[in-house]
């Protein structure tokens, strides 16, 4: 299968008194290509170690996740680093993947270099269109990340994401704390985005009107274990 296959999955931390803390509890669930996928659950749920793990930041304790069949868990950081041009993802805490001290233009340009083969011209179009359709000013393109809010932060750790056109995107709660504008706009984007280029989305969410508007499937996790799936039906 083209995608993810996640089987049996648990993932378990220490707590501060170095006692086990089961997370997740044998998850199972597949995302496939061009497929939009939500997971809904309250704070604590798991959701972000799913992310982590989807994108091999983290490894399961027990279980497998395969892509395209090949289990991602195995994976060196060399290989993750071909795979990004597939797979990437966007966290809620946007400052851990943006350089600081650099621009904006800088950092989604970097990333576009990396991963792309755009020649520069081509890496500028895709930037200004980009900035354009999340309601980012032009202008925020040459000052500091450092200088941006928090929600331009995501806004442009989302916009770096979508440039590479990835086949997979992890988006961990991308439109919370954006003003009802500004979600509306990241949203439209990623709509968009799935139209035009096929983009599969795994949406982590607690919000279900986020979730039903993107998702075609929808997976609720409670205290780390998946206790419902929905489908939509209904067409948009
Ligand atoms: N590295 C870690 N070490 C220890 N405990 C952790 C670690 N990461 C997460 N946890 C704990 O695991 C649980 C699940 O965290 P996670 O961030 O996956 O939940 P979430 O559903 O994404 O929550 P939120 O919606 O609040 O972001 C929480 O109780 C959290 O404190």
């Amino acid at each position: 299968m083209e995608g993810f296959v996640v089987d049996q999955v648990s993932k378990t931390y220490m707590d501060e008194k170095q006692r086990p803390y089961q997370v997740l509890h044998d998850v199972s669930f597949s995302w496939s290509a061009g497929e939009n996928i939500a997971v809904l659950g309250e704070s604590g749920s798991g959701k972000s170690t799913l992310a982590r793990l989807l994108i091999g930041i983290e490894k399961p304790n027990s279980g497998t996740i395969t892509w395209n069949g090949e289990d991602i868990t195995r994976w060196k950081a060399s290989t993750w680093r071909e795979k990004r041009s597939h797979i990437q993802a966007v966290f809620q805490d946007a400052s851990g993947t943006l350089n600081p001290a650099r621009s904006v233009y800088h950092n989604v340009e970097e990333a576009l270099r990396n991963l792309t083969q755009l020649d520069k011209r081509q890496r500028r179009a895709r930037i200004d269109e980009l900035m354009e359709l999340t309601h980012m000013d032009s202008h925020l393109l040459q000052i500091p990340v450092r200088q941006l809010s928090g929600g331009e932060q995501r806004r442009l750790s989302l916009l770096r994401a979508l440039s590479i056109h990835p086949q997979f995107l992890v988006l961990d709660e991308v439109t919370s704390g954006l003003d009802l504008l500004s979600a509306d706009a990241v949203l439209q984007v990623l709509e968009r985005y799935h139209e035009e280029f096929g983009c599969a989305y795994l949406l982590i969410t607690h919000d279900r009107q986020t979730a039903y508007r993107i998702s075609s499937r929808i997976l609720e996790l409670n205290q780390g274990v998946f206790v419902r799936e929905a489908v939509r039906t209904e067409s948009k």
